[in-house]
């Protein structure tokens, strides 16, 4: 194993990453997905239940001490028995087909009452001290619900800053120079030439490799954003927007695409394969404008996707131009919205920003 800074951390990351992905496609081309609804009324699947209970083990067989904030409860399943074994009836079955890989994840959870008991683990309240892993078991619930785009995010902050990010992206095209678009093609079935790992870790760059690589092998290539550097530049952009007009404001977007002279229509995909996807160099600017004043931006929808853009030459801030600031909890207290884009045009796309919004 490499002696680089944080080389366990990633490679677990990675393969937890894949392995629970291998989870969620399993779910995905099901047709009953086992959803509920959370109390605050957004959707939740045994995918997501079953990727967070692997991961955690994962975390928990090489970092004990290490603290997690994951998106998902298990209180609901303790008094939903059917739920539980629909669950571990996935948990139990899944596993990297390389064993080493498998032997350094620790291998298989032991009972479902185990699960239940990873899935708890995952309530950290985050801050600005120490080691904590956050984990979106499933970020864009309602796009995997769709046939859409969805991710599986892990990132480890240390002391409030991100320094591993991990996005498995099992819908988006394998090739990093594919053409950007949200769609995966109507009944499609297999996987072909989809499925995604975009990695980063503090100051060592971002890579793309495949997600259905050897868990072991090493596919990694770096990745990069469009160097935009000019207004010109900044005309032929494309932008990336969430599918939800609730998580989003598409009304303001617009009028600052507009401001920017980008005439192209902004591709809307769900979850962090947007943070992927412009990393890569397929789309150039994300734009997530709060909708509403008080709901807070939770770290897992952004730790990871925040540091694999940062790596790969983008800038991230808030629609105040203050980077986001993940030492607060279990949200993003202190920011609204996010704005990412290529470094050097990064100053001129707030601008736009604070025009249309007023600020
Ligand atoms: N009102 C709101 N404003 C912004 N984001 C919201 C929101 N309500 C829910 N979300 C978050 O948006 C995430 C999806 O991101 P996107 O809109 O980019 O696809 C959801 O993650 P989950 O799907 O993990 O619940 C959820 O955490
Ligand atoms: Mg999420």
């Amino acid at each position: 194993m490499s002696s680089s800074p944080y080389a366990k951390e990633l490679l677990v990351a990675q393969l937890a990453v894949q392995r629970a992905a291998l989870l969620t496609k399993r779910v995905f081309h099901e047709k009953t997905k086992g959803t509920v609804s959370k109390d605050d009324a957004s959707p939740v699947t045994i995918g997501d239940f079953g990727a967070q209970a692997l991961i955690i083990s994962a975390l928990r067989a090489n970092f004990p001490s290490d603290e997690i904030v994951a998106e998902e409860e298990s209180s609901t399943l303790r008094t939903n028995p059917t739920l539980r074994d629909q669950i571990w009836a996935l948990v139990r079955v899944t596993a990297l087909s390389d064993p080493s890989a498998e032997a350094l994840l620790g291998g298989a959870i032991p009972s479902a009452d185990a699960m239940l008991d990873f899935i708890a683990e995952g309530n950290s309240a985050g801050g600005s001290r120490g080691r904590i892993w956050a984990i979106d078991p499933i970020d864009g619930t309602k796009g995997f619900l769709r046939g859409g785009q969805y991710a599986v995010c892990l990132a480890l902050m240390v002391d409030g800053d991100v320094k591993v990010g991990v996005l498995g992206c099992p819908n988006l095209p394998i090739d990093d120079a594919a053409p950007l678009t949200a769609d995966i093609g109507a009944n499609q079935t297999d996987d072909e030439g989809r499925g995604v790992i975009f990695s980063a870790v503090i100051d060592q760059g971002a890579t793309s490799r495949p997600l259905g690589a050897g868990a072991l092998s090493d596919q990694s290539k770096p990745i990069s954003m469009k160097p935009l550097a000019s207004t010109e530049d900044l005309a032929a952009a494309s932008v990336c927007e969430s599918v939800e007009a609730a998580h989003s404001d598409q009304s303001s977007a617009g009028q600052i695409a507009r401001k920017l002279g980008i005439t192209r229509p902004s591709v809307r995909m769900d979850s962090q394969a947007k943070y992927g996807s412009i990393a890569r160099g397929a789309g150039d600017i994300y734009l997530r404008l709060r909708t509403s004043k008080t709901y807070q931006e939770k770290i897992w929808d952004h730790a990871a996707g925040d540091l694999i853009v940062r790596e790969a030459g983008g800038q991230v801030t808030d629609t105040t131009g203050s980077r986001l600031d993940f030492s607060v909890g279990r949200t993003l207290a202190n920011n609204q919205g996010v704005i990412a884009a290529p470094k050097a045009v990064h100053g001129q796309v707030i601008r736009a920003v604070q025009e249309v919004l007023g600020l």
